[in-house]
């Protein structure tokens, strides 16, 4: 799938698990959608990559058409230089942990940036902008986009929020039995085995553009169910945006339509004390 941006999911193989071997290999992507470190940089070290390459501002535009290709070029420049901005504070409110859940699992913990008012506010409008930008729609509740699908559970942190914004519905991808009603369910691996999503089968109307998120994307099976089950029930798969990307696990490999990520994650022995 053609994605103009640059941001088409990787043709490699994807890791097989969770399990982060040593043997993996680094593969840092090359999309501009990223933080250009193989962790999340400390403050002294902040990424100011931005996904938006900025429009250059023509100033001999003379006709109307110009004048408002040259506006909007400003627009999308400063929106980029807000999300680099905001990106850098995001990042420095990012936390990691050695060995958790298990040993050799470095965490990526989103959770300080939920805590904090501020740095809540900042993510949804940096996610706004993200896609905004990615999906070429509006910021704000003009946004063409009709339904944020959302993983449970983190991915239920952010995805209403963002659905408010962007004048968007929400709707729940959940474990297995926790929906009523008549469902369609998809089968994935994780770590400890396999599991099962589901949605409730009249979430998504045909032909409904849809955009998933959720906080990590690390071996993409999660994200892959979901993007089946959204097509299994008629929705029009505009992408994906998570957070971050676990990026040796290359994960993006098994999605099928474009991924975007706010920060870059984790390489392969990027592990550092919290
Ligand atoms: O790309 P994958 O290898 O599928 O892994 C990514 C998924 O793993 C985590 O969720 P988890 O299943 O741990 O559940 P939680 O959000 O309920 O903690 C994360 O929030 C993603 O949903
Ligand atoms: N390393 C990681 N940190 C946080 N959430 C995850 N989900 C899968 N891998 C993860």
């Amino acid at each position: 799938m053609s994605d103009p941006k640059g941001f088409t999911a990787s043709s490699e193989p994807a890791h097989p698990s969770h399990g982060y071997p040593e043997s993996a290999s680094l593969s840092k992507q090359a999309s501009n959608d990223k933080g250009s470190t193989a962790s999340h940089p400390p403050p002294s070290k902040p990424d100011p990559t931005t996904s938006h390459t900025p429009r250059a501002f023509d100033p001999s535009a003379r006709s109307a058409e110009h004048a408002a290709k040259a506006g909007l070029a400003a627009s999308s420049a400063t929106s980029s230089s807000e999300l680099t901005s905001l990106k850098v504070k995001l990042q420095a409110g990012l936390r990691q942990f050695p060995d958790f859940p298990s040993p050799g699992i470095l965490f990526e913990d989103i959770m300080p940036l939920f805590s904090s008012h501020s740095l809540h506010t900042d993510l949804i409008r940096a996610l706004e902008l993200q896609i905004a930008d990615v999906f070429q729609t509006s910021t704000g509740e003009k946004s063409d986009i009709d339904v944020i699908v959302g993983l449970e559970a983190r991915g239920f942190l952010f995805g209403p929020s963002l659905a408010l914004r962007l004048g968007a519905g929400f709707v729940p991808v959940r474990k297995q039995g926790k929906l009523p009603g008549s469902c369609e369910t998809e089968g994935y691996e994780k770590e400890y085995g396999p599991d099962n999503f589901q949605m409730q089968s009249d979430a998504i109307k045909k032909g409904q553009k849809v955009v998933v998120v959720d906080d990590i994307i690390a071996t993409g099976g999660s994200a892959a169910a979901a993007g089946k089950l959204v097509r299994k029930l008629g929705g029009d798969l505009l992408g994906y945006v998570f957070m971050m990307e676990l990026d040796f696990l290359k994960g993006r490999a098994k999605l099928d339509a474009p991924v975007h990520t706010l920060f870059a994650g984790q390489e392969e022995g990027s592990k550092k004390d919290t």
